[in-house]
């Protein structure tokens, strides 16, 4: 049993420090806010539910004051909930991030070890006994109370809620609730599944052909999700599943007809990616064997869309137009890059979808969670690398795709929401002869010991083409990095970066930020050349700026974006490829940091300042004017088709310069080189998580740019552990 059940008698009295008095209390949550340990929201809770409480004759302790503040610090860290259990385990500073490492204690200022030091879990047992501010959720739980207490888990109410949304309604899909399940998908018969995934898996493999048992196992249910790395094979596959769906139903006997897809990825980015891949996927569908080829192709919907799109964001609110009154109109959805999307936004789509609508969600689990609260694929992924399917389930996917599940991924005891997952285990971009694939796996191996640590650091000596890492002297630092930004540091890589082979084509040396400027400049159409003239060459310069980008785990400091960004414009504009270094600036790079739906641009979108001769418009004509030339920024237009939208500079108000990126902000994208800088002291978002990511945006090339190789062992030693009850609840923990 818990050691925060409820117990009788206990008293706050004599607990000392903060917890004496409210006033004592609130003024050290200002405390804490003055020196940039919590947000002024975090204090502003306490403060707002004390004045409430009080006012209804019902003062809460300082104790549950403290407890407001911190469960509204952990949602901001990216925690669904605050929980108690695992704040005594870990330790309250260390748990809280409180003080955030680096930050030095002034005199006299108490940190949550000081003011819990003596606090039992009576006293918390007390202090969540409070009958307005607290609710248990079975006792006489009235949905109005603001915060939540479910056994050693403290909720703000809307993430609470947020939270048995997704769960709830993940349960209904996955049929487990009694009397509760939602109608299955229609899916056409077995037979008509199967004669498709004979089509579009031709042969038998000596391995499980994990891509095919991923279909079936999709498309036998009406929630699923299809987990892997980097080049797996997620959109390959899914639009293989698509195809089987549409198959199933055009061909049904009962009701033949045409299911409704609806494709969408949490940013503009990742839809713009994938909106690329999967056109070139549909494409490419040998659908020979199936009747009517070119209609079912047809009728395989290559056009994503953003969640916010796709849900009808309401501006200045957080509402969406569909909701559970008002559902989207799909059969079925596919939401790619799913581990960016928040606890939040996962709750609003489970609201907003048929209950008969399929959702598969597609992602790589192990990386980086979403930036807000919630940490949802990889809740739901934590078991996929075992497994744990019914014998029933391995039986079936073996029957109808000829790979029986191996034994060993077999349980008896599985849970419904296992038979759900299926991972993807081979990697088609990453041979065992790519460094970025085995950096990205040793990376991912446990971290125990430091081991994969270890394993990472051989791998950069072990003669992998496609491997840099370069050690950045304290003393020179920003001359280092900077050059390396700038000239992509080929003399770093085996051969300097020559030879390589893709697919049969040359792969090019690894790129720094010289080669779009240069780009930029060497290929400047002529003044007088016309508007497509100029969309073209801006597009070549994009796509220049696409193959490489420096990744930084920070913002502030020298090995932050914020640092970077300023060493690498220096010295670009010290070598004459820049002209300024601030303000706007021809080949300035910038990145959007948030959605303007009026100007069509989406949070992470990349542009280019460019000179451009104006435009103007004659006879219901739009022409260039050569005499007169304006600055203007180049966005490539999202659908793939290769088309510019110019943007006015001073219509830009959410953007920042983009020399350097997070690693968070890169989710999603893709570049030839990635260079990920890693800073000289460990700080709280170093995870393994993170570097993971960096790593699996680098195409081609990866290095490295580490000032003290022990921040990298920590580093891969440190997995983001987000509080939440979603798991437990859906593998009937807790
Ligand atoms: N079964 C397969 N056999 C051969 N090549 C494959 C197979 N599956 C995928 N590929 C190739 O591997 C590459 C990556 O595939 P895909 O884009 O589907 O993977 P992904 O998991 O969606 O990648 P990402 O990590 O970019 O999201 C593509 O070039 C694809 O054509």
């Amino acid at each position: 049993m818990s050691q925060f059940q409820p117990a009788a008698g206990a008293s706050t009295a004599d607990v000392g420090t903060s917890l004496d008095s409210r006033e004592r209390l609130l003024a050290l949550l200002d405390q804490w806010v003055d020196l940039g340990w919590l947000r002024a929201l975090d204090s502003a809770m306490a403060r707002f539910l004390d004045t409430e409480a009080d006012a209804a004759g019902q003062p809460p302790s300082p104790l549950l004051l403290l407890l407001v503040a911190l469960t509204s610090h952990q949602l901001g860290r990216g925690h669904v909930c605050l929980d108690l259990e695992l704040m005594a385990k870990e330790g309250f500073n260390d748990a809280l991030s409180l003080p955030p490492e680096d930050e030095s204690v002034p005199d006299r200022c108490e940190l949550p070890s000081d003011v819990l030091a003596q606090v039992t879990p009576e006293h918390w047992q007390e202090a969540l006994g409070h009958p307005l501010l607290v609710a248990q959720p079975g006792l006489g739980y009235d949905g109005r109370s603001p915060l939540v207490r479910a056994g050693s888990r403290v909720y703000l109410r809307r993430f609470w809620r947020y939270e048995q949304t997704v769960f709830q309604r993940l349960q209904a899909r996955l049929g487990s609730v009694p009397g509760l399940e939602y109608p299955t998908p229609s899916q056409g018969s077995e037979a008509a599944l199967i004669s498709a995934l004979t089509v579009l898996f031709p042969g038998h493999q000596e391995d499980v052909d994990w891509q095919k048992v991923a279909c079936a196992n999709a498309a036998r249910q009406g929630f699923s999700v299809i987990t892997g790395g980097p080049g797996t094979g997620k959109t390959t596959t899914v639009v293989k599943l698509l195809a089987a769906l549409q198959h199933g139903a055009m061909t049904s006997a009962d009701e033949p007809r045409v299911l409704r897809i609806q494709l969408a990825a949490p940013t503009g980015k990742a839809a713009a990616r994938l909106n690329e891949s999967i056109a070139g996927a549909v494409k490419g569908l040998d659908l020979g064997g199936l009747p009517e080829p070119e209609l079912l192709r047809a009728a395989i919907p290559t056009e994503v869309t953003t969640l916010h799109r796709l849900l009808g964001a309401i501006p200045g609110s957080r509402r969406f137009r569909h909701d559970r009154l008002n559902p989207l109109m799909a059969d079925v959805l596919v939401i790619d890059e799913a581990s960016m999307v928040d606890l939040e936004m996962m709750a609003r789509v489970l609201e907003a979808l048929p209950d008969d609508a399929r959702l598969i969600l597609l992602g790589d689990k192990d990386q980086l969670a979403s930036v807000d609260a919630g940490a949802v694929l990889g809740e739901l992924c934590q078991r996929a690398a075992t497994g744990h399917y019914w014998p029933s389930t391995g039986a079936w996917l073996g029957e109808v795709t000829g790979y029986p599940v191996p034994r060993v991924l077999l349980d008896e005891q599985g849970k419904p929401l296992d038979q759900a997952i299926t991972l993807l285990r081979r990697s088609y971009r990453f041979d065992e002869h790519s460094g970025i694939g085995q950096l990205a796996a040793a990376v991912n191996q446990g971290c125990e010991g430091g081991r994969s640590g270890e394993q990472a650091r051989q791998l950069f000596s072990a003669g992998y083409a496609d491997l840099a890492r370069i050690p950045v002297p304290a003393a020179s630092a920003d001359e280092v990095m900077a050059r390396h930004c700038v000239e992509g540091g080929r003399e770093s890589f085996l051969n300097g970066g020559e030879g390589r082979q893709d697919r049969g084509g040359a792969i090019d040396p690894p790129a720094g930020y010289r080669h779009y400027l240069e780009t930029m400049k060497s290929s400047r159409p002529d003044r007088l050349a016309g508007i497509e003239v100029w969309d073209q060459w801006a597009a070549s310069v994009l796509e220049a700026f696409g193959r490489f980008q420096v990744l930084a785990a920070l913002r502030k400091g020298r090995y932050g974006v914020e640092g970077l960004n300023k060493q690498i414009a220096a010295r670009l504009k010290a070598m004459g490829l820049i002209s300024v270094t601030d303000g706007w600036y021809p080949g300035r790079p910038v990145l959007v940091t948030r959605n303007d739906y009026g100007l069509g641009l989406m949070n992470g979108d990349i542009g280019i300042a460019l000179m451009i001769p104006a435009r103007q418009w004659e006879n219901g004509q739009e022409s260039v004017d050569p005499e007169h030339l304006v600055l203007r920024v180049a966005f490539p237009s999202g659908d793939g088709a290769g088309d510019i939208r110019w943007v006015l500079p001073s219509r830009l108000q959410q953007i920042e310069t983009v020399y350097a990126m997070t690693v968070h902000k890169s989710q999603g994208s893709e570049f030839d080189h990635a260079c990920l800088v890693l800073p000289d002291r460990i700080s709280p978002v170093l995870t393994r998580e993170l570097v993971y990511t960096g790593i699996t945006r680098a195409k081609f090339w990866f290095s490295l740019l580490l000032p003290d190789q022990g921040v990298f062992d920590v580093a891969l030693a440190r997995q983001v552990n987000r509080s939440s009850g979603l798991g437990a609840c859906l593998f009937g923990e807790g």
